[in-house]
């Protein structure tokens, strides 16, 4: 029986999955530690509004085990000496240097927690992989543990979050399945998956808890997410052809979708997938099947970030041919820059590279997005390092609403699907914009007709001219 369990990583999946976890099975002792002082503060904040994770329903839940069974602390040797079982859930972002640079998954994170955990732990732990990782890392983690430890028993096991954000609660309460991979060959390793199975059978039906072998556990991870991309890409490859032929995207996913082997999901065009997870994963996915010489296999990975990469690029291409070949010095505005709707994350998204298109086009950009705060629109376009910092300070300004953002603009960009959108006084826009009024929906949600009616110049993503 699991008493104390400590999770290394208190972000995106770390918070929001303790959090669930803590609710379920409130007789579990449950930390979240981080070496990020202001994010371990932000989660202690004694309003729950101002956790640092923008995800609807999480702060209910927040509220309701935090002090309980839910703590989230900066002592990392503590909660890893008192815990039977530990989660490893920090970042395994692409790597930005050396071997594999732009392509591997960089596991430096999970090595120093591997070393933190074999050089403070006295009793026997189950060490739990959350982060994703290439297929094998478990087999790396093993090595580390078993050759520093002080002796005391590891096991390893592989547990992959499937949860989306925006929708990370739902995802976590209810979940389409949860997989755990262990070694199922020793008795330790059954009794290691055994505890864990325990711990997600207190709200998760039982025909829903799949165990595997360690390899299919961490290789379905990045299968799962190279699926869901690749339909991305796929309905997006084709709003390109929509939109030349006269046929209409979101008609042919819909007729497409109703096959029951294709199914109605993930199949809604737009400026292109982001996320910290879709890219990063599949570039991992072609650097693994690349070291093994599956050159082809690489390739066809490869293909889905092409597309993607291609349409945002040929979204912000759109806008500048549209706007008579020339947007400098034309305000344009950007409704939306998360990387989707309801959550304040904007890790690679769309909307990050449709901006440096149209700077390098020099452009005035204007943005409103209703979670994500101001710092971090300026720090995601600084971050890229492509354009000058004086020109993104004269050239791009957040604004504090839509209507103030859409102001004296001759163009409108949707880049995030937020429902608010379609709440707005659309003839009140319409009336402070520059003529003809143009909208550029990248996320195929706005009124085509109601925009139509007023006046506006409406060009959906996958929609081609009848
Ligand atoms: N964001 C998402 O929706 C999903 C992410 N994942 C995977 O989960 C993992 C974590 O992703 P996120 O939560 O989004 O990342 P994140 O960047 O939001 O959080 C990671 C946290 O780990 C902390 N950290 C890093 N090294 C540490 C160390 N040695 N000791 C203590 N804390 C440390 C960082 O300070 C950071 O707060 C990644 O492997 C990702 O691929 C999986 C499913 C969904
Ligand atoms: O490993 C991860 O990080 C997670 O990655 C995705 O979740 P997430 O990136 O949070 O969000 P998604 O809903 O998958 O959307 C990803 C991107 O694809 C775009 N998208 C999604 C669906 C669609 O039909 N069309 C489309 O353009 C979204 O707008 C967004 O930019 C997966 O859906 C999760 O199962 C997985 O756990």
């Amino acid at each position: 029986m699991i008493k104390k369990i400590c999770c290394i990583g208190a972000g995106y999946v770390g918070g929001p999955t303790m959090s669930i976890i803590a609710q379920k099975c409130p007789e579990i002792e449950i930390t979240v530690v981080d070496l990020n002082q202001k994010r371990i503060d932000q989660w202690n904040d004694a309003d729950v509004s101002n956790i640092p994770i923008y995800e609807p329903g999480l702060s209910n839940v927040v509220a309701e085990a935090r002090g309980r069974n839910l703590f989230f602390d900066t002592d990392i040797d503590k909660a890893i000496d008192e815990a039977d079982m530990i989660f490893i859930s920090v970042n395994t972002p692409t790597k930005t240097y050396g071997k594999g640079k732009g392509m591997a998954a960089d596991l430096k994170y999970i090595e120093l927690c591997a070393r933190q955990i074999a050089r403070v732990a006295t009793s026997d732990k189950i060490v739990v992989e959350k982060s994703t990782l290439p297929v094998r890392t478990a087999q790396a983690i093993k090595n580390i543990l078993d050759h520093t430890g002080n002796d005391v028993n590891f096991e390893i096991l592989s547990n992959p979050e499937f949860l989306a954000e925006g929708t990370a609660v739902s995802d976590l309460t209810n979940p389409d399945r949860v997989l755990i991979g262990g070694q199922q060959e020793t008795e330790k390793g059954k009794q290691a998956v055994q505890a864990l199975v325990d711990v997600y059978a207190h709200w998760v039906p039982k025909d829903k808890i799949l165990t595997t072998n360690l390899w299919s556990s961490e290789l379905s991870k990045l299968t799962a997410n190279a699926f869901l991309a690749q339909r991305v890409s796929s309905i997006n490859a084709m709003s390109e052809l929509c939109e030349i032929t006269g046929a209409d995207v979101d008609e042919v996913a819909k007729a497409i979708g109703m096959d029951s082997r294709i199914g109605p999901k993930f199949l809604k065009s737009s400026v292109g997938f982001g996320g910290s997870c879709f890219q990063k994963d599949i570039l991992n996915l072609v650097y693994i099947a690349k070291s093994y010489g599956l050159n082809e296999v690489a390739d066809y990975w490869e293909q889905v970030i092409i597309l993607n990469d291609h349409q945002k690029r040929r979204f912000a291409h759109n806008i500048v041919k549209t706007l008579y070949n020339t947007v400098s010095d034309k305000k344009i505005a950007f409704l939306g820059w998360a990387f989707k709707k309801d959550t304040n994350d904007t890790r690679e998204s769309p909307a990050i590279y449709v901006a440096e298109e149209l700077l390098s086009e020099q452009a005035k950009i204007s943005v409103w997005d209703p979670k994500v705060k101001e710092s971090q629109i300026y720090t995601d376009i600084n971050a890229l390092g492509s354009i000058e910092t004086d020109e993104v300070n004269n050239r791009l300004e957040v604004s504090g609403n839509a209507y103030e953002a859409c102001k004296d603009s001759h163009a409108i960009a949707i880049l995030t699907e937020w429902e608010e959108f379609n709440t707005y006084d659309w003839q009140r826009i319409y009336d402070n914009m520059h003529k003809p009024a143009f909208v550029f929906d990248g996320r195929g949600v706005l009124n085509k007709n109601k925009l139509q009616e007023i006046g506006f110049v409406y060009y959906r993503i996958g929609e081609g001219g009848v």
